[in-house]
């Protein structure tokens, strides 16, 4: 490894003995190649919502890239204040952000009109909130909550679920996968707190939304009930196939899914990835978790602060590009 010391120039070291005609090939080559998030369900590209309240702005998502596959199921994690239920409101198309793009299956979060936006609540995304009382409309039966969205669908809906039988089985079908069939009957207050998030669960899906949404939807309850409802969200995953992403502190959640990703300042800083391997000697399965630094799309990295504060780094660092890895030395000027 060369000494960082006596290098004078980090930032091209890169480009670099390149010629003009390398760097203009490279410059093209990028042009033509696929659109970012191009095969991502859901596309957060540098997302800004910046809130003003009395003459204060507050930039709650200062930039935010994100990327989540069809078929996912990821935890969303980070300190209060982060923007987690920002990003999540402007994902479930409750609120617009203020500059960037974002895009769920297809549908532009930014441009949507009234009526694109309505369609999108009720048949794309499915949510369910913290507060077991937000979920359920209180005068109703399990059944009846979860039959409503199929209601208010109506004509609109596939042709299948159009009848009474049909709307009914489906009914069924959800309160039995999310393990609630005994409280069909019920309003919610005859409910204990984890059976009215499954049921909450059963309504984020009865309309077959690509996505489902949860902020903190555990965050009122014990931990055993808890794995029962994070259990729910994996039936739902893995049955249905419905991308899931859930905004949770509890820490037994994110350490279950394969993907977590961390929210510091507005935008995304780390990831841990967890996969299964193999021990090729014993053939004994474990689980093995990564972390990762995100880099966003203009080749900013956010470094973890106990790494910096422990090298005293601050304002300005040393740069060397290696064969393999990128150094990172402290100012000692
Ligand atoms: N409607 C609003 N008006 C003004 N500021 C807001 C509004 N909503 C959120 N904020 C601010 O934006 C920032 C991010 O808030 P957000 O609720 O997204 O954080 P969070 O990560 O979900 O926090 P928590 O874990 O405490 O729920 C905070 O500083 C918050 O005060």
């Amino acid at each position: 490894m060369t000494d960082p010391t006596t290098t004078t120039s980090t930032t091209t070291a890169a480009s670099s003995g390149a010629t003009l005609e390398q760097l203009e090939e490279r410059v093209t080559a990028r042009r033509g190649g696929p659109e970012y998030g191009h095969d991502a369900l859901i596309t957060c590209d540098r997302l800004v919502r910046i809130f003003s309240a009395d003459g204060v702005e507050v930039q709650a998502l200062q930039g935010l890239d994100l990327l989540v596959r069809g078929g996912e199921l990821m935890a969303l994690v980070g300190a209060s204040g982060s923007g987690k239920s920002t990003l999540m409101n402007i994902l479930a198309g409750l609120d617009v952000p203020t500059a960037g793009a974002a895009s769920v299956a297809g549908f532009d979060l930014l441009s949507m009109g009234a009526k694109e936006r309505l369609s999108y609540r009720r048949d794309v995304v499915g949510f369910v909130w913290q507060q077991t009382a937000r979920n359920l409309l209180p005068y109703l039966t399990a059944a009846q909550n979860v039959a409503l969205p199929l209601q208010l669908r109506g004509r609109d809906g596939p042709r299948e679920m159009r009848g009474r039988a049909a709307k009914t089985a489906r009914v069924e079908l959800l309160l039995g996968l999310m393990g609630v069939a005994e409280c069909r009957d019920r309003r919610p207050h005859q409910m204990s707190g984890g059976q009215q998030q499954r049921v909450a669960i059963a309504v984020a899906l009865a309309n077959e939304p690509s996505v489902l949404l949860a902020d903190e939807p555990t965050g009122e309850l014990d931990s055993h009930t808890a794995e029962q409802i994070f259990a729910a969200f994996r039936r739902a995953n893995e049955e249905l196939g419905t991308t899931v992403v859930i905004v949770t502190h509890d820490q037994t959640v994110a350490s279950e899914v394969r993907r977590t990703v961390a929210i510091r300042d507005g935008r995304t800083s780390t990831e841990i990835l967890r996969r299964t391997e193999v021990d090729s000697a014993t053939g004994q399965e474990s689980l093995v978790a990564r972390e990762y630094a995100m880099l966003d799309r203009a080749g900013r990295l956010q470094l973890p602060a106990e790494y910096t504060e422990a090298l005293g780094m601050r304002d300005r660092v040393m740069l060397e590009l290696e064969r393999d890895h990128i150094g990172v030395w402290p100012d000692d000027t």
